[in-house]
């Protein structure tokens, strides 16, 4: 069974022109034991999915979904309570910004501590279930690669830097041991050591764990070296989803296609020096949105039926949402 299951997701925001379709139906699966990395150009609705998942929408956000579901239990029907449950034990989100979630008053140490859950402090004293509580925020510490641990749990948010923020808000999201952690562009504006390092740390928490990760990003080349399958999502409507290496090899959709080749290093067979393809024109904005397929004004496949949105297809573990599939005999 997947961990979390999403189909036909749209999120609609209330704007000065009226409800807008930030997410159109867009479709998400995470099994067991995987790291699914979800890409897409900036603006693409990333962060909408995770927002979605994690719940607590502003007012200004409704969605509706045909699955919204982890572990088979339909997401959308819980109360807030049962849903802040799965959040606090089964689901951590880091998002964007790590510093900025953090508690600026209290230092690193107490809010790792604090937020060990108590079913793991056992009973005793209160100075017995502090010293539980420490032991298992140096753990982590010591797991997510920070040594000093010393100068860590004593520091303030603003006397850390971004890499060792972003470390301790993996420790932090882990301290519930989760079965999913939703990463949303955990390494971006890192220098390459440290991008390099988080990345190793999510194999690893995978491979040893068994943590099933959701990767949120756009960096394919960090994706490739980690991830075992991707979704695509072009404009918040799912293009394709599937096996990492098959997407690499043989993407169906011109999408996936022109964002892989942006990302020169991602293809094999580019040859030194050679331009680089990709899509004319940029992503539309929410209140200019094309009726359809939203890629249709920027692909030179599409055809009058792309202003019907395409159902999407199957070949085994491979799904794409395109009328004029790449490899296939139309055009
Ligand atoms: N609160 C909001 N009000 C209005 N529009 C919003 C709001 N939040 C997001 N959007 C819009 O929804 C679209 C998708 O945003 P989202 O942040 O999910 O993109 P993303 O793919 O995560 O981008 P990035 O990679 O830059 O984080 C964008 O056009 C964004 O402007």
């Amino acid at each position: 069974m997947a961990l979390l299951d999403i189909k036909n997701l749209t999120l609609e925001i209330d704007t000065e022109a009226g409800w807008i379709k930030a997410l159109d139906k867009a479709n998400l699966m995470v099994k067991e034991n995987e790291i699914q990395a979800l890409v897409g150009e900036s603006g693409s609705g990333k962060s909408l999915i995770v927002r979605a998942i994690s719940g607590g929408l502003p007012q200004q956000m409704r969605i509706t979904a045909d699955r919204l579901t982890w572990r088979g239990k339909n997401l959308l029907a819980m109360n807030g309570e049962e849903r802040r449950e799965i959040m606090r034990r089964d689901i951590a989100v880091v998002f964007q910004d790590p510093i900025g979630t953090l508690d600026p008053t209290v230092s690193l140490g107490e809010q790792l501590e604090e937020s060990v859950p108590y079913e793991f402090v056992g009973s005793g004293w209160f100075w017995q279930k502090r010293a539980v509580r420490r032991k298992i925020a140096i753990q982590l510490l010591h797991k997510v690669g920070i040594k000093d641990h010393v100068a860590t749990m004593r520091a303030y948010p603003h006397q850390i830097t971004t890499d060792i923020g972003q470390k301790f808000m993996i420790a932090m999201a882990l301290v519930s041991q989760p079965a999913l952690l939703i990463a949303d562009d955990p390494t971006r504006g890192m220098e390459a050591t440290t991008k390099t390092q988080i990345l190793k740390l999510f194999k690893r928490l995978n491979q040893t764990k068994g943590l099933s990760i959701l990767f949120v990003g756009h960096d394919l080349l960090a994706i490739s070296s980690m991830a075992d399958s991707m979704t695509v999502l072009y404009c918040g409507q799912t293009v394709e989803s599937g096996p990492i290496q098959k997407l690499q090899k043989r993407p169906l959709h011109p999408y996936t296609k022109a964002l892989m080749e942006s990302a020169p290093s991602f293809r094999v067979d580019l040859a030194p020096k050679s331009p680089l393809v990709t899509l004319p024109g940029t992503i539309p904005t929410l209140q200019h949105l094309p009726i359809g397929c939203r890629l249709g004004p920027r692909c030179e496949r599409a055809q009058k039926t792309c202003v019907q949105a395409p159902e999407i297809r199957k070949i085994h573990d491979h799904q794409y949402s395109c009328h004029f599939p790449l490899h296939s005999k139309a055009k």
